[in-house]
């Protein structure tokens, strides 16, 4: 397989809200030394060879995509392709409102988490065949979790753990233990309603608050049952939510992932 390395242009967005649904972002000039080509590497490419090559033949992995399998770890959709993946942070479409895995929009897990994740999605179908687990976020490298980190430093440090771990710790995410996704329904193409979006910082989105919330009627019964589906099917595959995160489901404890596995740095 050719490997062509290059770098998507990446536009510099400042998060004017951290709420993802928000539209209220503020342009910033383009970073020059973050764009685009990597002239030395087109220049070594032997174009003429790739032209007569047939074009699903072309393969195009970035940078961060081989880090991932020479961590040993896999892509979620060749070991479940029926598992749906829609990477936020591969796009504007997230809280820090701008592209943070440029040019990888894949979901690489640890190959047990995989199967993991393989054996919730069966429990899913099993229970309804037109829902569908998609997926935002698998393996997150340390790097990235540290710009998450920097980004919300002004947030007190006791609020901050509760959304984004501390990268010194190190994230699940970063030993390729965690997921974060949601319910696609796929006769309508939306995800279930989970009464607060992906990366929603508000109380709203913690599970622990949610007997609150549908007391007060700020969360529907419906919505709850959607996370309670959620968690149904991930349990039956061994992982479980944390209080703050109805997205975020972890297959290891922190102690467990550093004892078998390496940080994706
Ligand atoms: C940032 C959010 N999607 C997330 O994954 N948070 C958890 C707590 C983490 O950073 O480990
Ligand atoms: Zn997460």
């Amino acid at each position: 397989m050719k490997r062509i390395t290059y770098l998507f242009p990446i536009l510099l967005f400042t998060s004017a809200c951290s709420n993802p649904n928000s539209d209220s972002v503020e342009k910033l000039p383009v970073k020059s030394d973050s764009i685009v080509l990597n002239e030395d590497t087109l220049e070594n490419l032997d174009v003429e060879e790739l032209n007569n090559r047939g074009g699903d033949e072309l393969e195009v992995m970035s940078e961060l995509e081989q880090k991932m399998i020479d961590a040993g770890l896999v892509d979620i959709q060749s070991v479940d392709s029926t598992i749906q993946v829609d990477v936020k942070y591969a796009t504007m479409d997230n809280f820090m409102n701008r592209i943070l895995y440029a040019g990888y929009d894949k979901v690489y897990l640890q190959p047990v988490v995989a199967e993991r994740l393989s054996k919730a999605q069966k429990a899913l179908k099993n229970i309804d065949s037109t829902l569908t687990l998609i997926a935002f976020d698998g393996t997150r490298p340390r790097s990235v979790q540290q710009e998450m980190w920097d980004a919300l430093d002004t947030i007190p440090f006791n609020e901050r753990v509760k959304f984004v771990s501390n990268p010194v710790n190190g994230s699940i995410h970063n030993y390729g233990s965690a997921v974060d996704l949601s319910i696609l329904d796929l006769k309508t193409g939306l995800w279930l309603d989970m009464g607060a979006g992906y990366d929603d910082l508000r109380k709203i989105a913690y599970p622990r608050h949610e007997e609150k919330f549908l007391a007060s009627g700020e969360l529907t019964l419906d919505q709850v049952n959607n996370r309670k589906l959620l968690r149904k099917v991930m349990s039956a595959g061994g992982f479980w939510v944390i209080e703050t995160e109805w997205w975020h489901f972890n297959a290891f404890s922190r102690k467990k992932a550093k004892e078998l596995f390496e940080v994706v740095e």
